[in-house]
Parts: C-alpha cells; structure tokens; sequence
C-alpha cells in the first residue's frame, strides 16, 4: 500500500452527485465517496466533507410549478438539507456533525477562529465534519455563493493538506468538454493566470452552481495556502481507487512552493474588505521604516462604514490597490483623524490607540 501523505483533507461534493434526477437524493454515487471516505479514515487521514445538494434535494418538495425564485431556493435548502445530512448518514458507523455556515461567518475574525475550533475538536473526536453554506440565511452581502469557493475557504482554516473537488466532469479542460468535442484534458496546472479562467465556462448541469470559474477560484485560494487542489469526476469509482494509489485521475493544481502566511491568507482571500482608505506616496517608506507604521496624516480619504477589526483595502492616490489590512479604528474615527491630522486630539489617539495601520496587520498585494 503506498504511504499517502495527507494528514488532513477536504472534499467537496457538488449538487449532481447528490441529487442527480433533481428529485430528492440519491445514494447511487454517494456510497462510492462514503466509502472513500471511510478508507481514508482507516488510514488515518482526517476528513472534512463539504456538501452541496441541499436546494438540489429539496426541491422535489415543493411544487414544480413554481418560479425557482431566491426565497423559493432558501425553503428548498433548509428542507433539503435534512434529507441531505439524513443520507450521509445511513452510510456512517462513526458520528457526523452539521455545519452551516455564511461568509459573515468566515470574514469576522472571532468566528473564523470559532469555527477552526469546532472543527479540530470534532476531527480529534473521530466525528466527521460537514460542511454547506446557511443558505436559508443568506443574503447577497453575507453569502460565499458557491461551495467551490467555500470548501477552499474551509480547507484554509483547517489547514487541510488537499482539497477534492469532486464533480461531474474529469477535471479541468482547454474548454467546456459539454458543448466542445475536442477539448483536452489539463492533468497538472502549475499557476494559475488569466489564461487558465479563460478556459472556465458556466454550469451546463441543472443543479451546479459556478461552473469552472468557481473551481479555479478555489484551486487559487487553497493553492495560495499550500494545499494541493484536485478536480475529479465523482461518478467514476475508479477515480478513488486511483486516488488512493497515490494517482492524479483528474487535474491537479500544484501547492504555491512559498504558501501565504495564514493571517495573510485570510485576508486575501476569506475577509473581504469593508471599506476603504487612500494614503499618500510615502506608503511603502513608512512600512518599511523603524516603526513600520501608517498614521493618519498619511490618510488622505475613507470610504465605506467599518468597525475595528474589520478587513479595509488600502489604496494609493492612483487608485493602485496596495494592501488589506485590519482597521484598528472605526471608519468615522478615521474620517476624523484624516480631516483633522494635525490637531492636538488626533495625535493622543494615535499616541493611545496606536496607528492608524501597523505592519502587523497588514496584507500587502502585489501591485497591479
Ligand atoms: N473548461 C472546463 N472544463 C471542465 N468543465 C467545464 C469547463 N467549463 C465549464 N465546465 C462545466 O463545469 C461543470 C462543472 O461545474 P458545476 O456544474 O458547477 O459542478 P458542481 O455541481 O460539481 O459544482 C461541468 O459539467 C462543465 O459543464
Ligand atoms: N449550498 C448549495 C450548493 C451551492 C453549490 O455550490 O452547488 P454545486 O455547484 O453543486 O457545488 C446547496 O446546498 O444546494
């Protein structure tokens, strides 16, 4: 038997495999990745499954002549799910547990860290974790959207060695195999630039979410973070055998050799901003100077309502994104230091508080 070496991964299951008659669940290719799941456990890799299906699931409970409009789908997920977790269920002798969760959830700093917590404890308790997005909650500000994107968010926190994406489709192709006859297969994608999403088209399924693009998303965040991304095709058994004789049955996009650091990953790429400040030219020098500090005769504008601990983006006069970074002051306190830099009250805030931005907070991009 050759030695994996994952200690930890995340495997995502789109809508297609779940329900694929869009008429409730159906066990038909689930009990393949159960019992891909149960294998990897009996060697002693940690799983976490993040599920789709559950407006797929649910909507064979309402009637069909219905518009499939946003509330429609809340109602549908939030009676779908339980028919969903129910049928993950039945193929478990161990416990699993139910989380749902929203990008409000994962972009506040306090329950990102709740959730990690959550998740390590069951992962040591044997109990396995999963995963879908609150759908029934959501709103268009609070939602990820897509469970490509959530599942590479969630592989991030967990620190996952790998993120499955499991799909109808072999992997990621030159162009849609559905609608192109002579697309080819990308078995290894080593980065992943504008030429790569050009090759991503929309769902052509009923039931998926994203298509391609939302996979390549994923793949750059979970790659980002040093976790090795697959695409592959959830119908075919033979993929998993594959997969655990160490094979790449499907595309696999290659770990980044330098990771981002985790606090820098998640600003990048799970918090995202909620407003915005533009500082002066001496940015880059003030950073890199003794203190490595922004203050707030460098602001020159705020934008947006923000809190402290918030995500904010930092941009220069030009309009260059330079950094995310985390607020130490609310935006109206902000507007009021940058109107009044030179006042007496100004300078003891900072001189209490501390800068407007440290270097320790901060995420800085590459300019563009
Ligand atoms: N370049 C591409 N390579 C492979 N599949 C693609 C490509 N572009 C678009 N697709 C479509 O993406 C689909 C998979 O995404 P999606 O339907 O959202 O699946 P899931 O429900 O598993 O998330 C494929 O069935 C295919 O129609
Ligand atoms: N949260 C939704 C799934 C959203 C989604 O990304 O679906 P899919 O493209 O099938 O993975 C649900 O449970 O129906």
């Amino acid at each position: 038997m050759q030695k994996l070496n994952w200690r930890r991964i995340v495997l995502k299951v789109g809508s297609a495999l779940i329900a694929p008659d869009q008429d409730g669940c159906r066990s038909r290719y689930l009990l393949t990745i159960a019992q891909f799941i149960v294998r990897c456990r009996a060697r002693g890799i940690e799983v976490i499954l993040v599920s789709s299906g559950s407006v797929a699931a649910g909507s064979h409970l309402f009637p069909s002549d219905i518009p499939r409009s946003v509330v429609m789908k809340k109602a549908m997920a939030a009676a779908g799910q339980t028919e969903m977790m129910a049928m993950w269920d039945r193929f478990f002798d161990f416990p699993s547990a139910q989380l749902l969760l929203t990008h409000g959830d994962l972009r506040d700093r306090e329950r990102y860290e709740s959730i990690r917590e959550t998740v390590f404890t069951l992962l040591e308790h044997g109990v396995l974790p999963i995963i879908n997005e609150n759908d029934a909650v959501t709103t268009d500000d609070l939602k990820v959207g897509d469970n490509d994107n959530l599942s590479a968010m969630v592989a991030a926190a967990a620190d996952a060695d790998a993120l499955m994406i499991f799909s109808d489709v072999d992997g990621l192709y030159d162009k849609n195999p559905n609608l192109h006859d002579d697309a080819v297969l990308l078995p290894e994608i080593k980065s992943i630039d504008e030429s790569i999403y050009a090759m991503a088209g929309c769902a052509t399924s009923a039931v998926g979410t994203g298509g391609m693009k939302t996979k390549i998303e994923a793949a750059e965040k979970a790659t980002s973070h040093g976790i090795a991304t697959y695409i592959i095709n959830g119908f075919e058994e033979e993929t998993f055998n594959r997969l655990l004789a160490g094979e790449n049955p499907g595309s696999v996009f290659l770990p980044y050799e330098k990771p981002m650091q985790e606090a820098v990953h998640w600003m990048t790429h799970t918090a995202n901003e909620q407003g915005e400040v533009v500082v002066d030219g001496s940015f880059d020098e003030s950073l890199e100077g003794e203190d490595g500090c922004i203050r707030g005769d460098e602001i020159m504008e705020v934008h947006g309502e923000f809190a402290i601990g918030d995500t904010i983006l930092v941009r220069s006069e030009d309009g260059t994104r330079l950094a995310k970074a985390t607020a130490n002051y609310s935006s109206c306190l902000l507007s009021f230091i940058a109107d009044n830099e030179q006042s007496e009250f100004s300078e003891k805030m900072q001189d209490s508080i501390g800068p407007v931005i440290s270097e320790k907070d901060i995420a800085l991009l590459e300019k563009s």
